[in-house]
């Protein structure tokens, strides 16, 4: 569990005010941050890097206290268990791709380096220099790099923001398929739909320095009851106001059901 609580005076396009941010992130889990150019979004992800400090503030991290404003600990942005990627994040150029991975990662024999060069498929070209990669690739690199320390806190801004929607569409999976694997607890600043709808837990609307939406995303629980609106006894079928669902041969199918009668759906299989 992550918990923030966050205060700092800020000028915002209309002036003068303040960020005042709590939050409470579960661990694991993958939240994405939008709202409005301006209102605070890249800020709170530098404070929680350690990046910026704020005047009044808390945050601890499985039960690790990084800042605390009261007590004066605040630990510095090297020590914070973090990976961060930026829309165009800035590989070390005179390096190969291995050997960015490498100079981030905590041994340059890291297991994990290989590992996640072939995650990211770019294992034919982990002897190229950034500059003979496109933005998409080097972007996965951005990513597999942010990783190899096996952070506890993956802070995202705007990751696939410069990419052509093709582009941004496969780096999407990848980093699904990277947060299934390793389950950073990981926010992820976006102005896309698709990246809340494909990846997202959670999304938290950030307004001039507050939360004003914060909606849990998990699906909406399967209905276990509906009203009978149609019913095929011929063809095993039937439907509710809830759900359509065709009749295992081993369900039972009692003689006097008919519509408008409200049914338990769960001893039948959805189609
Ligand atoms: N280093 C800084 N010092 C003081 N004010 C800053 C600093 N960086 C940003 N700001 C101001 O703080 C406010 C919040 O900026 P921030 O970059 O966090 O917004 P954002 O939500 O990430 O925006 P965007 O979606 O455009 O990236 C803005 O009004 C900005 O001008």
């Amino acid at each position: 569990m992550i918990e923030l609580d966050l205060q700092l005076p800020r000028l915002f396009a209309d002036g003068q005010g303040e960020l005042r941010i709590q939050l409470s992130l579960e661990s694991h889990s993958l939240t994405a941050l939008y709202g409005a150019s301006g209102a605070g979004k890249t800020t709170l992800l530098r404070l929680l890097a350690g990046l910026e400090t704020p005047v009044v503030g808390r945050i601890v991290v499985d039960g690790d206290t990084w800042l605390d404003t009261s007590s004066k600990i605040n630990v510095p942005v090297q020590q914070r268990s973090i990976g961060f990627v930026f829309q165009d994040s800035a590989l070390f150029p005179n390096m190969t791709v291995r050997e960015n991975l490498a100079y981030a990662a905590a041994s340059p024999k890291d297991a994990l380096i290989d590992e996640l060069l072939q995650k990211i498929g770019l294992e034919s070209l982990a002897y190229r220099k950034p500059d003979a990669l496109s933005g998409g690739q080097r972007q996965r690199v951005a990513l597999a790099r942010a990783l190899v320390r096996r952070p506890k806190v993956l802070l995202l801004d705007e990751p696939f923001a410069s990419l052509d929607a093709t582009t941004a569409q496969s780096l999407r999976e990848v980093l699904g398929d990277l947060h299934q694997q390793f389950q950073t607890t990981t926010l992820l600043v976006t102005h896309s739909q698709e990246d809340i709808r494909q990846l997202a837990d959670r999304k938290v609307e950030i307004e001039r320095g507050r939360v004003k939406t914060d909606e849990d995303k998990a699906p909406e629980p399967t209905p276990m009851w509906g009203v009978i609106t149609k019913l095929d006894r011929e063809n095993g079928y039937l439907e509710t106001d809830t759900m359509q669902i065709r009749l295992s041969a081993s369900a039972p199918w009692p003689n006097d059901l008919k519509v408008g009668d409200e049914v338990s759906l769960s001893w039948k299989r959805r189609i």
